[in-house]
């Protein structure tokens, strides 16, 4: 097995003065009544993460925890004060500058919420634009672009403006951009927060779309649980530049780590989160009325548990690993808290 595409150890970073008396062995030394008395912000702190290649990993938490500052330290656009940033296992503190804008072009691709779209160029001209930066020939840079431009489905609007363009249009040329390349690790900085829900939801599509299509490394940022549901395979949850928690979002809604990942995941969608293995109860050589994958999400058969008076089987490998019925499906569905592992 491979390691991690990108690693964190004990990352922190600091605004501030005379940041260097905070450091000890490359580790940060000062708690954060210590730093916030010395008028430091420490906008990252003790984060310790590993991605790993193909996943989707979402880092979650309101304005000002630390998300975006978090990313740019994974990407190498600016340096942690303390702690290390593995990429394919190199720290990218100690590789050339000449070497980090390299990975940067080249297996990195960043998607950001303004759309960073240049106005005066093309959908073509912004597609092609990384492509040019690496000296690519133009006849190869536009055959390429178009490609990207079609995955995105703009195919027809390769000379339009920015401005022509609807905001989740604009997104898409962005996306198509970040992916001309051929990265191996996707960025995507609040892509969609300033889209209005149905174009945000179309959007998440797309992002699954491609992502069955090409299976990157992705990390995404969001403040949106409901978002981060739907496209991830691991949420960490930040607050005040640490992380809380880092597991599915199964995890984190059936054994929150904090009374903070609690109350973040109160209002999670339940039934499209929690799946049957984590609600099923041992089976005692009943009746079944029929049977459900273990690993399938509540959502999808809740209606026919439901409507049955005798329950469900739950199968894994074609056996029965347990048994599902009417009263755990109210439970999940109203909320009522559900013991971990029954
Ligand atoms: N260049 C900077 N100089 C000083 N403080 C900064 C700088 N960048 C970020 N901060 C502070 O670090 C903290 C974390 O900021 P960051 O932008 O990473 O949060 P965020 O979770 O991405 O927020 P948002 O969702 O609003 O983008 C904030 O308190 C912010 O004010």
């Amino acid at each position: 097995m491979s390691g991690p595409v990108l690693a964190c150890r004990g990352v922190a970073k600091l605004y501030g003065s005379g940041l260097a008396r905070f450091v000890k062995n490359g580790r940060l030394s000062a708690d954060p009544e210590r730093l916030a008395a010395d008028g430091v912000t420490a906008a990252v702190r003790d984060v310790d993460l590993e991605i790993f290649r193909g996943e989707t990993f979402v880092i979650m938490g309101l304005s000002g925890s630390g998300k975006s500052t978090l990313v740019r330290c994974l990407s190498g656009l600016i340096e942690p004060t303390a702690g290390e940033v593995l990429f394919e296992g190199r720290d990218l503190s100690k590789i050339s500058e000449r070497e980090l804008i390299q990975i940067r072009r080249l297996q990195m691709g960043m998607v950001f919420q303004n759309f960073a779209l240049l106005p005066h160029l093309t959908v073509l001209g912004n597609v092609a634009f990384p492509l040019g930066i690496q000296g690519r020939p133009k006849a190869e840079r536009d055959k390429r672009a178009r490609e990207m431009i079609a995955l995105v489905g703009l195919g027809g609007r390769e000379g339009r403006f920015p401005r022509e363009l609807s905001g989740g249009q604009q997104q898409r040329v962005g996306i198509a951009r970040s992916l001309a390349v051929g990265p191996d690790v996707w960025f995507l900085d609040e892509p969609f927060s300033a889209l209005d829900p149905l174009i945000r939801r179309e959007m998440q599509d797309e992002v699954l779309r491609l992502q069955g299509m090409l299976k990157k490394t992705i990390v995404f940022i969001t403040h949106d649980f409901d978002e981060a549901v739907r496209l991830a395979d691991r949420v960490a949850i930040m607050k005040d530049g640490r992380i809380e928690q880092i597991g599915t979002a199964e995890e984190l809604v059936l054994a929150p780590a904090t009374d903070y990942v609690r109350s973040f995941t109160r209002e999670a969608p339940r039934a499209k989160i929690l799946t049957a293995r984590s609600v099923m109860r041992p089976a005692d050589g009943e009746d079944f009325a029929g049977h459900v994958p273990a690993g399938a999400r509540i959502a999808a058969f809740a209606h026919d548990v439901e409507a049955s008076q005798k329950p469900f089987a739950v199968v894994e490998d074609d056996k029965v690993i347990g048994a599902i019925d009417r009263l755990a499906m109210i439970d999940v569905l109203v909320g009522r808290e559900l013991k971990a592992a029954r």
